[in-house]
């Protein structure tokens, strides 16, 4: 389960902004939940409705993030989004995990860092038990955290480890089982770490730009479509701007209510 908040915008030429919560706290980027809210903001005219595509352009933590919505006879389907510079920090960094013993991982940013490896390495594959593969990327991440500074060029807000994205291997066929936050297992391939993929295929030569690949979560086999599509930099890292493709679907509404009296109406946290 996933949560976006919509806020107001601060940055010049966004029309919406929103914020993404999970089971520990807030993120800077879900691509998954653009691809939903890109259908949102059309249906409930946030944004003119146009033929045949709807450009909106979303405000995220991770900053600015377009997302086109295929519109035909009144309808919305799917959506395409154009993420943030995202670049590859480093490949093959040795890391030392209790367990598990000496694996190699890559750090990538999509938006938000994630650390890949293939499944394999960690002794496990699709059909193992979830626990399994959470534990073991929880403990990747804690090593990964303790070794590897996180540094994103323009932000210290977006310097930190998000996930794990365990991968078949590094040359495809491609897919993405994304454990992030508190041991959450994404039901997506994941937007932000399909993009962070496709900036590490791009450093590692294996796509050229304009080149599209499809990216499958092995568990729930939902799929998106993820072309490199312009060269760019940030900070020191050459960069590149992805674009992801999927579908996302409403499963129902609900209404919340804050009465007057409610001494917590505006939430709570216990630590
Ligand atoms: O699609 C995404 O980018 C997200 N899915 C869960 C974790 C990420 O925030």
């Amino acid at each position: 389960m996933y949560g976006a908040v919509q806020v107001v915008p601060d940055i010049a030429n966004a029309d919406v902004a929103f914020l993404f919560m999970h089971n520990e706290g807030y993120s800077t980027m879900c691509g998954h939940a653009i691809v939903a809210l890109g259908r949102y903001c059309v249906d409930n005219k946030l944004v003119p409705y146009k033929e045949p595509e709807t450009e909106i352009n979303i405000q995220c933590p991770c900053g600015l993030v377009k997302a086109f919505v295929n519109c035909a006879n009144g309808l919305t389907s799917s959506v395409r989004f154009r993420s943030v510079p995202s670049f590859t920090v480093k490949s093959d960094i040795e890391v030392s995990v209790p367990a598990y013993g000496t694996l190699k991982v890559d750090l990538a940013y999509g938006g938000a860092f994630y650390a890949f490896l293939p499944l394999n390495d960690v002794g496990l594959n699709e059909n193992s038990p979830i626990e399994q593969i959470k534990s073991a990327a929880s403990a990747i991440a804690s090593v990964v955290k303790g070794q590897e500074a996180i540094v994103h060029p323009e932000s210290a807000d977006l310097s930190y480890l998000y996930g794990v994205i365990f991968t078949d291997d590094m040359t495809g066929p491609y897919f993405n089982l994304t454990v992030f936050a508190d041991a959450q297992v994404d039901r997506s391939p994941c937007g932000s770490g399909s993009t962070a993929r496709v900036a590490l295929l791009y450093h590692k030569k294996l796509i050229g730009l304009g080149e599209s690949v499809e990216i499958k979560n092995p568990l729930t086999n939902s799929s998106f479509k993820a072309t490199a599509v312009e060269e760019t930099h940030c900070g020191e890292y050459r960069a590149v701007r992805v674009e992801i493709c999927g579908n996302a679907n409403y499963t129902g509404t609900a209404t919340f209510t804050a009465e007057a009296q409610d001494g917590l109406k505006e939430g709570f946290l216990i630590a």
